[in-house]
């Protein structure tokens, strides 16, 4: 893995609602699938959690691409160490936004391990499965490359589990970390590193809400990854910012 990224400049679309927002990200997702699966068979993406991100789940149902549903690789950014089946699941929430409702193949949704059976109580234990899982997919090793990144973006900067000032944001080597001490609950949640999140074609950040505004505005100024994790997240390929009107309203 390989953590160097292109520097080039982020795509910053502003929409006039989140519902727009929403409908836009979903239309070229849907359209970036295709690409992907005309090129190399297969697409590649991570979902997020949040408010944003499961609402561009929900806009995917209604887009009228032909996405070869059986033919995509669904992984998570980030997922809330809670039973499976739990409504605060990320996983749940995208299964009820969109993955019960097209014809996924359910060896292709590779969830985040759940606080239950072998992994009951043990986060960290999470983590590693899920890395061994990732690493098991490709003959050599090394962590598939996604197409596309979905990040949600909190008030605070931060993206999957990837919180301002934690140790997780210094990860260069795992692909995949435990968080045990989230300041958003639940309190324990496993996570993609930046080498992953970096590693992507495509990083596309989906965030509505003033509440936003002061983050994207550091973010896409490039703070400190440490202070505003957000900026510390690109694509090889591209980066794109998704924003409503309300969290675009600091930049200029
Ligand atoms: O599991 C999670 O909570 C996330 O993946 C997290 O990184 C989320 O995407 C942001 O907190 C934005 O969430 P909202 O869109 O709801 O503000």
């Amino acid at each position: 893995m390989n953590s160097q990224h292109a520097q080039h400049s982020p795509e910053i679309l502003v929409f006039d609602s989140s519902d727009a927002l929403a409908s836009a990200a979903a239309q070229r997702l849907a359209a970036t699938i295709v690409t992907a699966q005309s090129d190399r068979g297969v697409a590649r993406i991570a979902l997020t959690g949040g408010s944003t991100g499961i609402a561009v789940l929900r806009a995917l149902r209604s887009v009228g691409n032909p996405i070869d549903w059986g033919k995509v690789d669904i992984f998570w950014g980030d997922d809330r160490f809670l039973p499976a089946g739990h409504k605060d699941r990320n996983d749940a929430q995208a299964d009820e936004a969109l993955l019960s409702h097209v014809p996924v193949d359910a060896a292709r949704v590779y969830r985040m391990p759940c606080d239950e059976g072998d992994f009951a109580g043990d986060v960290t234990a999470g983590a590693r499965a899920y890395e061994e899982k990732l690493r098991s997919l490709t003959p050599d090793g090394n962590i598939p490359q996604l197409d596309v990144h979905l990040l949600g973006m909190g008030p605070d900067g931060h993206i999957n589990s990837l919180f301002p000032g934690k140790a997780t944001l210094a990860e260069r080597e795992r692909a995949v970390i435990a968080e045990f001490d989230s300041p958003k609950p639940p309190l324990q949640r496993i996570t993609l590193t930046y080498p992953v999140v970096n590693s992507s074609r495509e990083v596309w950040f989906l965030v509505a809400g003033a509440d936003k505004a002061p983050a994207v505005a550091k973010a896409v100024g490039r703070a400190s990854p440490a202070d505003y994790p957000a900026a510390g997240a690109q694509g090889r390929d591209g980066t794109t910012w998704f924003l409503d009107k309300n969290a675009a309203e600091l930049l200029r």
